[in-house]
C-alpha cells in the first residue's frame, strides 16, 4: 500500500486537470489509466517478484482475471503448454483465486491422497453442491459423515443388485428408441445432445431410485430435475449467491424433489408391499444409523438421492456420448463389437444378463479407452489448508492456494500411454492403467477398502477419501448401454468428430452431436 502511494503522487496533478472534463470522458481516460497500472504493476510484480518457494505462476497481463479465458477454452491445451513452460506443479489465476496446477502421477497422488488436515474438497465444492442436493450431505457436514454416507451408497451396490438392474437398463433403453419420435423409421439423423441425457436419467432412475421416481420422470419431477440441474453451473462454484432467477428456481425445485422423495419414503414405510422390489438405493438408505448412534433422517436420504442423481447423470451422460460418437466414427469397431456380441452370446444374441458384461472384453475396453480420453472431470480442486511440500522441488504451496489434479492429462501424455491422442481399445488388451497395479496400496478411509491409486496416470473415477463410489455402477450402466446399442443400430457420423464443450464443469461432446443410424436387421 505504502508503495502504491509513493507511486501515485507525482500523478497528483495530473488527476486534477483531468477532473476538470466532462464526466464520461473523465471516467473514461482514469479508468484506462488505472487498467494500464494494474497491468503495468500485475507485470512487474511476475518478473521482479517471483517467490522461488513457491511454484511458478502462468505469465498474465491482468490481475484477477489472469489464465480464467485461456483454462476455461481448453483445460487441457492449456495444462500442457504451461506444463512445457513450467513444469509439472505451477500456478495459474483464476478469477482473483491462485490454483495451483499438479500435473503428472505425482500431482495426483498429491492432490488425491493428501492429508484431511492439508487439503479441503468441501470448501471448494460446497457453494455449488450445497443448494442442489440441500443440507446435511456430501459436503454440507464434516468428512466422516461424507465417508458415512459414501459407505451405506457403496455397500448398497452389491452384485446381486446389479444383476437386477442389467434387464431394467436393457428394457429402459429398448423402450426409448421404441417410443422416441427421433428413431422413427429405418434409418435416420438424431441428436446424441437431446437422447443421451434422457436415456441416462432414465436408466439411473429406474436401477438407483425405483419405480415411483422413473415413472414421476414423465410428469412434473422432470420439470424440476431441469431446474435443479441449471443450478449446477459454473458460475454458482466461481460465484456462490447470486440471487439470479435461475437460483431462484434451483431452489424451489430442490425443496420439491426433496419432499417428492420423502413422502416416496413415508408410503414404503406405511406399505412395504408397494414396492416389493427392494433393490433401489431408497430402501437402502432407510432406517439406517450414522456410527455414533445418529438416526439417518429421512430429510437426509432425501438428500442422498438427489447427489446420487446428480453425480451419475452428468458423468455418465457425457461418457455415453463419447462412447456412441466413437462407434459412429469407426463403424469397423462397431461392426467387431456386434460380432464380440455373436460370438460370446450366441446368434441371435441371447437377453444381456448382468454375468455377460465382463465376458465381452472388447465392449469393456471400449468404455476405458473413452474414460482415458474424455474422463467427464478434467479439473479436481481442493483448498489448501496448511502448506503443502511439493517433493522433489523447492517448492511449498501456501494455505491461500488451491490445488488442482488432471489425471486426464497423464492419460493422454507419451510417457504413459503409446500414440496417446489415438482412440484404441485394443491398447488395453496389454496395457495397465500405468501404475506398477501389483503393487497398489490398498487403505480404508471409511467406506470399504480401496487401492490408494498411488500415483497412476489413469485415475477417471478419481483416488484417494473423494473417490467415486459409482464406478461399478456406471460400469455395468455404460456397458449394458453400449450393449444394446451395438445391438440396435448400425452407424456413421454425418461429419467431422465433434469438439469438446468444456463451458459446463463436465467435457461434453459439443450439440448437437449427431449420428446416422440404420436399425440392424437381426
Ligand atoms: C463414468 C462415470 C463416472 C465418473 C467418470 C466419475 C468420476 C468421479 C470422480 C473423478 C470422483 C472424485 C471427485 C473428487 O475427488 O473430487 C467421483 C466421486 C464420486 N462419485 Fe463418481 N463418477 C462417475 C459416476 C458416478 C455415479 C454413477 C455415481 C453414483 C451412483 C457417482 C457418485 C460419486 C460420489 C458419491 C463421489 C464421492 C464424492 C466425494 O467423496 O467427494 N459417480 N466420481
Amino acid at each position: 500500500m505504502g508503495v502504491l502511494s509513493t507511486l501515485a503522487q507525482p500523478l497528483q496533478p495530473v488527476l486534477l486537470e483531468l477532473s476538470a472534463l466532462p464526466t464520461p470522458l473523465y471516467v473514461l481516460i482514469l479508468g484506462s489509466a488505472i487498467l494500464v497500472f494494474a497491468v503495468v504493476a500485475n507485470v512487474l510484480q511476475q518478473i521482479l517478484l517471483r517467490d522461488p518457494k513457491k511454484p511458478p505462476v502462468v505469465f498474465h497481463y491482468f490481475p484477477w482475471i489472469g489464465s480464467t479465458v485461456a483454462y476455461g477454452m481448453d483445460p487441457y491445451r492449456f495444462f500442457g503448454d504451461n506444463q512445457k513452460k513450467y513444469g509439472d506443479v505451477f500456478t495459474y489465476v483464476m478469477l482473483g483465486r491462485n490454483m495451483t496446477v499438479c500435473l503428472g502421477p505425482h500431482g495426483n497422488e498429491m492432490v488425491f491422497n493428501a492429508k484431511l488436515s492439508e487439503v479441503s474438497a468441501e470448501e471448494v465444492y460446497t457453494n455449488l453442491t450445497t443448494p442442489v442436493f440441500g443440507e446435511g450431505v456430501v459436503y454440507d457436514c464434516p468428512n466422516h459423515r461424507l465417508m458415512e454416507q459414501k459407505k451405506f451408497m457403496k455397500f448398497g451396490l452389491t452384485t446381486e443388485t446389479f444383476r437386477s438392474y442389467v434387464p431394467l437398463i436393457v428394457e429402459q433403453v429398448e423402450d426409448y428408441i421404441k417410443k422416441s419420435p427421433f428413431f422413427k423409421g429405418p434409418k435416420g439423423t438424431a441428436s446424441l445432445s437431446k437422447i443421451i441425457p434422457e436415456i441416462t436419467i432414465f436408466t439411473a432412475s429406474r436401477t438407483l431410485q425405483g419405480k415411483e421416481v422413473r415413472d414421476a420422470l414423465n410428469g412434473s419431477f422432470a420439470a424440476d430435475l431441469h431446474d435443479l440441474d441449471m443450478g449446477f453451473n459454473p458460475m454458482n462454484f466461481l460465484m456462490p449467491g447470486i440471487p439470479t432467477p435461475g437460483n431462484r428456481r434451483r431452489d424451489i425445485a430442490q425443496r420439491k424433489m426433496a419432499r417428492f422423495y420423502m413422502d416416496v419414503i413415508q408410503r414404503r414405510r406405511e406399505d412395504p408391499e408397494q414396492s416389493k422390489d427392494k433393490s433401489d438405493m431408497v430402501w437402502n438408505l432407510m432406517d439406517r444409523k450414522y456410527k455414533d448412534g445418529t438416526p439417518v433422517t429421512d430429510r437426509d436420504v432425501a438428500h442422498m438421492m438427489i447427489a446420487l442423481l446428480m453425480a451419475g447423470q452428468h458423468t455418465s451422460m457425457a461418457t455415453t456420448m463419447w462412447i456412441i460418437l466413437h462407434l459412429a466414427h469407426q463403424p469397423k469397431l462397431l461392426e467387431q463389437l456386434w460380432q464380440e456380441q455373436l460370438s460370446v452370446l450366441g446368434n441371435p444374441p441371447r437377453p444381456l444378463a448382468y454375468e455377460d458384461l465382463s465376458r465381452l472384453p472388447l465392449h469393456n475396453n471400449v468404455i476405458k479407452e473413452v474414460l482415458r480420453l474424455h474422463p467427464p472431470l478434467h479439473s479436481i480442486m481442493r483448498k489448501v489448508k496448511s502448506p503443502l511440500v511439493v517433493r522433489g522441488t523447492p517448492y511449498t504451496i501456501p494455505s491461500t492456494h488451491y490445488v488442482l489434479a488432471a489425471p486426464g492429462a497423464s492419460a493422454r501424455d507419451s510417457r504413459y500411454f503409446k500414440n496417446p491422442s489415438i482412440f484404441d481399445p485394443s491398447r488395453w488388451e496389454t496395457q495397465t492403467n500405468g501404475a506398477a497395479d501389483e503393487n497398489e496400496e490398498m487403505h480404508d478411509f471409511g467406506f470399504g477398502m480401496i487401492s490408494k491409486g498411488t500415483q497412476s496416470p489413469y485415475l477417471p473415477f478419481g483416488a484417494g477419501r473423494h473417490r467415486c463410489i459409482g464406478e461399478q455402477f456406471a460400469n455395468v450402466q455404460l456397458g449394458t448401454i453400449l450393449a444394446t446399442w451395438v445391438r440396435l443400430f448400425e452407424m456413421e457420423l454425418p461429419g467431422e468428430f465433434p469438439e469438446v464443450d468444456y463451458t459446463s464443469m463436465i467435457a461434453m461432446a459439443k450439440a448437437p452431436a449427431e449420428v446416422v443410424w440404420r436399425k440392424r436387421d437381426y
